[in-house]
């Protein structure tokens, strides 16, 4: 074109812009930090304003604003800094998983992680029935050791009978997430980091949105039985599905944990 050169390079440029924007959209969706960028993309804007318009004074303080600001925001964004790179790092493990890594996956790794779908599906068909509440997070790629360090040591074979007995009302363990890392429940009382978002259904309260918020920061699945209406739910990567039938819950995992 006559007064306008698009090279390869401005393409790629734009697109990865562009990524990166809606990469940062898809973090703070639905959370106070999305005010927070589209308030920093008009001082921004403003700033480019001013400056082809040659307004030297106002350049000059919007110019330091955005200067400090750098520091601001990654003290503000330090949780949306830390998904953005975990997520990177699930993204690109996941595209490995796709590539090579079912190439060399054995059935028998994959038959493992069927093995103990069944007891998590019963434990949760028994107290979604009962009405007994329980937060269930199984890892798959990203290490999940920052949450079972905080909490009660476990390391036993995964089984129906122990699950719902850390979950049965009296259990001094029943208070928090058990946390399942390759195949084994490695810890109880877990805490999990609450979701920030504001629009959350009506109905959710804190066990929903620490299921919601450990998924949004690792790429585990995450089963939340409702102790108030007995529903089952699985969060994975920041979205929850709801009112599951076991049927449906097996189905889920079995779908989503042999692609791990
Ligand atoms: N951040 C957290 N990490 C782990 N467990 C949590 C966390 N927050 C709450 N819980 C668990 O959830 C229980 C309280 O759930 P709450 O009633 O607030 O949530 P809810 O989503 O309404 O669930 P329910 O439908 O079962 O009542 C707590 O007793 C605790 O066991």
């Amino acid at each position: 074109m006559g007064f306008i050169d698009i090279t390869l390079i401005d393409i790629i440029d734009i697109l990865v812009v562009a990524l990166i924007m809606f990469q940062i959209y898809r973090l703070t969706r639905g959370t106070n930090a999305l005010r927070i960028v589209v308030g920093i993309l008009i001082v921004y804007l403003l700033w480019i304003v001013v400056r082809v318009l040659k307004m030297e004074l106002l350049s000059m303080i919007l110019g330091q604003i955005i200067g400090v600001g750098v520091i601001a925001l990654i003290v503000v964004f330090q949780q949306e800094i830390r998904r953005f790179l975990l997520l990177l790092g699930t993204q690109y493990s996941h595209r490995k998983n796709t590539l090579f890594g079912r190439w060399f996956k054995s059935r028998q790794s994959i038959d493992r992680a069927l093995e103990w779908i069944d007891p998590i599906v019963n434990a949760c068909a028994d107290m979604a029935a009962s009405k007994t509440g329980a937060l269930i997070v199984i890892g798959r790629s990203i290490s999940l050791d920052p949450l079972i360090e905080r909490g009660e040591p476990i390391d036993a074979r995964v089984s129906s009978a122990l699950i719902k007995t850390i979950f049965f009302k009296n259990s001094p363990l029943h208070d928090g997430a058990i946390v399942i890392a390759n195949g084994r429940i490695a810890a109880a009382r877990c805490v999990l980091p609450s979701t920030e978002r504001e629009v959350v259904p009506s109905e959710f309260g804190m066990r929903h949105r620490a299921a919601l918020g450990a998924s949004e920061v690792t790429d585990a699945l995450v089963i939340a039985v409702s102790e108030e209406r007995g529903t089952i739910s699985v969060a994975r990567k920041g979205h929850i599905r709801q009112n599951l039938t076991p049927i449906q819950l097996h189905a889920h995992l079995s779908k989503v944990l042999s692609l791990s």
